[in-house]
C-alpha cells in the first residue's frame, strides 16, 4: 500500500492532472489495475501493481513504485500516440494490425482511443469489416485475453448469475451475437466474438459511449461449421447448433436478464442468420434493434436518397433488383419502401419496385418452393409463369436502375452485368453490400471500369480511390456503422422505453441530411467518415426527438432544450479520450479507484493477518 506520504505525494500527482493509471476493462480477470467493486465482490486481497507508464510524472512514479522501470522521459499522451501508430506501421500483415490494436484496447484504452478517434478513417477498416471478418475467421488461433462475455447453452437457468461476473458494474448497452452468420462468412460459431467487441470499439469511437458500460455478448449456442468443430483450437462448445425453439427459449431467459440485471439496457442484436423472431418478440417490449434488418436499412436509404438526387429519376421509376434475399436484402428494401411511400407511391406501387434473387432465382409466387415469411412481401406475381434463375435474366426482365447486393456473393456484378447496367442507366446506382471486402458483389475499380466511371456506388466495406479518366474517384461506405452508434447513444441518453420504427427511419433521414454539399458535388453519397462524431451526434438528437414525438423517453428534460442546446447536451455526455479535461477527469477516477484498491486489499491482509495471531 502507498504509505502516508507517499499517498500525499499521489494525490498532489492527480490533482495536478499528470498521473494516468493505465485502465484496463479487464481488471480484475488479468493484471493492472482493480475496479474497487470487484475488489469488494470478489474479496482480492492482495495489491496488484500499478502498470508502469511513461506519462507517469516522476513524483507519481516513486509513489506508485514504478520510479526505473521505465525510461526516464515523461511523455505526453499525443507522443505515446505518435509512437503506437509507428509500431503499427510496422507490422507486415493486417491482422498483426488488429491483434496489435486489440492489446493496446485491452492494455490502455484510452491511449487506444484516442489513436481510433485521430485516425477513424484509417483505423476503422482494421478494428471493423473488412479485418475483423479476418479476424473471426482466426480467432481460435489469435485469441489472447477475454473481451466479453459468453454466455453457453448449458448455462440456461444462471444465465443472470453469469451476467453477474461481468466485471464492470454499470453496464448500458450490449452487442449480442449468436455467431452464426458473422458478415458474409457464415456460422463462425464463437468465433463472432470479434464482431460484438468491433462493433462496440465503433459505439465508443463514433458515438462517445464509455467503454466500460459496453458489453460484448456471444451467444455459444453451438455451430455446424465442421471446420471448427474438428479444429482442436476452436473455444465454443463441441455441439451442433441448437434448434429454433431452444434458442428462443434461450434469448426470452437473455432478455429478463440482462434487463433485471442492467434494467433499461440497450441490446443491439447481430449477425443471427434468423434474426426475425426476436425482432418481433422484443422490439416493442425492451430497448432493443437489431442492426442487419434496421441499422442497415437505414443506411442504405440514405445513400439511396444522395443517389437519386443524382441521377434525378423519381422514386415512382425507380426499379430495384436485389441479390440476396436474406436479413440485410429484405430490412433495407422495407426502409425504402416507407421512403417511396412517403414521395406520394402507394404501397403496393412501392412494394413492386423490388425485384428479389436468392439461391433459388427470382423469388416469385409460382416458383414451387414454400418462401420464408421475410421472402413473402416482395415475392412477384407478374412472372407470366416464368421463372428466371440467374441474375443475367432478371436484369434483362427488369431494366433496374439500382442493383443492390446482399448476397456475400464476391464478384457476382461482373462486367457484363455492369456493362448493361451502363447501357440502360445514364448514372446505374450499384450497392455491393456485402461484407467483408472479399464478399462484395463487386469492387469500385469494377464498378467504375465497366460503366465508364458513371456508377453511383456504395460499398458495405472500404475500398480504395480508383483514377478514371486522371480523375480521383472516392469510393462511399453504405456500412450501418452509420448509424447504429447514433441510435443507440440516443436510447441510452432518452432511456428510451423501445426502439421504435421511426426512430430507425429518423436515423436515416438524419443521415442523409448530414451530407455536405460540396461532399454531394464531389460524387460521395454518404458523409466523409472524418466527420463521423459529427454524424452521429446528429442522428443521435433526431432519434431522441422522434422517440419524444412518440413518448418513448423517459428522460423529460430534454423535452425543454432546444435543437442546438441538447445537440451540446449530448456532445457533453460523450467520452473523449482527447479532450483533457474529460479524459483526466477520467484518469482522476481511475487512480482514486487504485488508491482505494490498495487500501481495501491492505485492510484485507492486515484482517487476515491478525486472526491467524
Ligand atoms: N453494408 C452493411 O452495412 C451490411 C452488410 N451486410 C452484408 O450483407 C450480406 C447478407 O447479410 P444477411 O442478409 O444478413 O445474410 P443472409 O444469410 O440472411 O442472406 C443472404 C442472402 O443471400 C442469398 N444468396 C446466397 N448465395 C446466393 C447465390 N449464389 N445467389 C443468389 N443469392 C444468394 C441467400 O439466399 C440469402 O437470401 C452479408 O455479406 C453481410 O455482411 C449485412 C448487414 C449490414
Ligand atoms: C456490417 C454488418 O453488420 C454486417 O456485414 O453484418
Ligand atoms: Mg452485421
Amino acid at each position: 500500500m502507498a504509505s502516508l506520504g507517499s499517498r500525499r505525494v499521489l494525490q498532489a500527482a492527480i490533482r495536478s492532472s499528470q498521473l494516468r493509471i493505465i485502465p484496463n476493462l479487464f481488471a480484475h480477470t488479468h493484471s493492472t489495475v482493480m475496479a474497487p467493486s470487484s475488489i469488494s465482490r470478489r474479496g482480492y486481497t492482495h495489491r496488484t501493481p500499478a502498470p508502469p507508464d511513461t506519462s507517469h510524472s516522476l513524483e507519481a512514479r516513486r509513489a506508485l513504485r514504478t520510479y526505473g522501470l521505465v525510461p526516464p522521459a515523461v511523455e505526453s499522451h499525443a507522443l505515446q500516440a505518435q509512437r503506437c501508430m509507428k509500431q503499427l506501421d510496422l507490422k507486415a500483415s493486417q491482422i498483426e494490425k488488429y491483434v496489435y490494436l486489440s492489446r493496446l484496447r485491452n492494455s490502455d484504452v484510452h491511449l487506444f482511443y484516442r489513436l481510433v478517434l485521430d485516425h477513424f478513417t484509417s483505423l476503422a477498416p482494421l478494428i471493423y469489416t473488412p479485418v475483423v471478418g479476418e479476424a473471426c475467421l482466426k480467432w481460435s488461433d489469435i485469441y489472447r485475453q477475454p473481451e466479453g462475455l459468453y454466455l453457453s447453452y448449458k448455462d440456461r437457468g444462471n444465465l443472470k448469475e453469469v451476467l453477474q461476473n461481468w466485471p464492470q458494474p454499470n453496464v448500458e448497452i450490449t452487442v449480442v451475437t449468436d455467431g452464426s452468420r458473422i458478415l458474409g462468412l457464415g456460422d463462425l460459431g464463437t468465433n463472432g466474438m470479434g464482431i460484438p467487441v468491433g462493433k462496440l470499439a465503433l459505439y465508443t469511437g463514433c458515438a462517445g459511449i464509455r467503454p466500460e458500460v459496453a458489453l460484448p455478448l456471444t451467444l455459444d449456442l453451438g455451430t455446424n461449421n465442421e471446420t471448427l468443430l474438428k479444429d482442436p483450437l476452436y473455444m465454443g462448445t463441441r455441439m451442433k447448433r441448437v434448434s429454433e425453439e431452444e434458442q428462443g427459449k434461450f434469448l426470452d431467459e437473455l432478455m429478463v436478464a440482462l434487463n433485471e440485471t442492467w434494467p433499461g439496457i440497450v441490446v443491439q442484436f447481430e449477425d443471427f442468420k434468423n434474426p426475425f423472431p426476436a425482432l418481433e418478440k422484443y422490439q416493442y417490449r425492451y430497448s432493443c434493434f437489431n442492426d442487419d434488418i434496421q441499422g442497415t436499412g437505414a443506411v442504405v436509404l440514405a445513400g439511396i436518397v444522395s443517389a437519386l438526387r443524382k441521377s434525378g429519376i423519381k422514386a415512382k421509376d425507380q426499379r430495384a433488383v436485389f441479390m440476396g434475399a436474406g436479413s440485410a436484402g429484405t430490412g433495407v428494401a422495407k426502409q425504402i419502401v416507407e421512403y417511396f411511400m412517403k414521395e406520394g407511391l402507394t404501397e403496393h406501387e412501392a412494394r413492386r419496385a423490388f425485384w428479389f434473387i436468392d439461391t433459388k432465382g427470382l423469388i416469385t409466387n409460382d416458383r414451387g418452393d414454400r418462401l420464408a415469411e421475410h421472402k413473402k412481401y416482395f415475392s412477384r406475381d407478374d412472372n407470366n409463369g416464368k421463372q428466371f434463375m440467374s441474375l443475367s435474366e432478371v436484369v434483362d426482365h427488369v431494366k433496374p436502375t439500382i442493383l443492390m447486393g446482399l448476397s456475400t456473393i464476391r464478384g457476382c456484378f461482373g462486367e457484363p452485368i455492369l456493362n448493361k447496367m451502363a447501357t440502360l442507366n445514364k448514372n446505374p446506382i450499384i450497392f455491393p453490400l456485402s461484407n467483408p471486402s472479399d464478399n462484395a458483389e463487386c469492387t469500385f475499380e469494377e464498378a467504375m471500369k465497366y460503366t465508364d466511371g458513371r456508377a453511383l456506388f456504395a460499398s458495405g466495406s472500404p475500398f480504395p480511390d480508383y483514377i478514371h479518366n486522371g480523375k480521383a474517384m472516392k469510393a462511399s461506405q453504405a456500412n450501418n456503422m452509420y448509424v447504429f452508434p447514433g441510435i443507440g447513444l440516443a436510447s441510452i441518453l432518452c432511456k428510451a422505453k423501445h426502439i421504435s420504427q421511426e426512430m430507425i427511419y429518423t436515423s436515416a433521414t438524419s443521415l442523409s441530411s448530414t451530407l455536405l454539399e460540396n461532399e454531394y458535388e464531389s460524387g460521395m453519397l454518404m458523409p466523409s467518415l472524418d466527420r463521423i462524431r459529427e454524424v452521429s451526434v446528429i442522428v443521435a438528437r433526431d432519434v431522441i426527438r422522434q422517440a419524444q414525438r412518440e413518448e418513448l423517453d423517459r428522460e423529460p428534460m430534454l423535452r425543454d432544450l432546444e435543437d442546438y442546446e441538447l445537440e451540446e447536451w449530448i456532445k457533453s455526455k460523450m467520452y473523449d479520450p482527447r479532450k483533457e479535461d474529460g479524459y483526466l477527469e477520467l484518469e482522476r477516477e481511475r487512480t482514486e479507484e487504485l488508491v482505494r484498491a490498495s487500501e481495501i486489499a491492505t485492510f484485507e491482509v492486515r484482517e487476515r493477518f491478525s486472526a491467524k495471531l
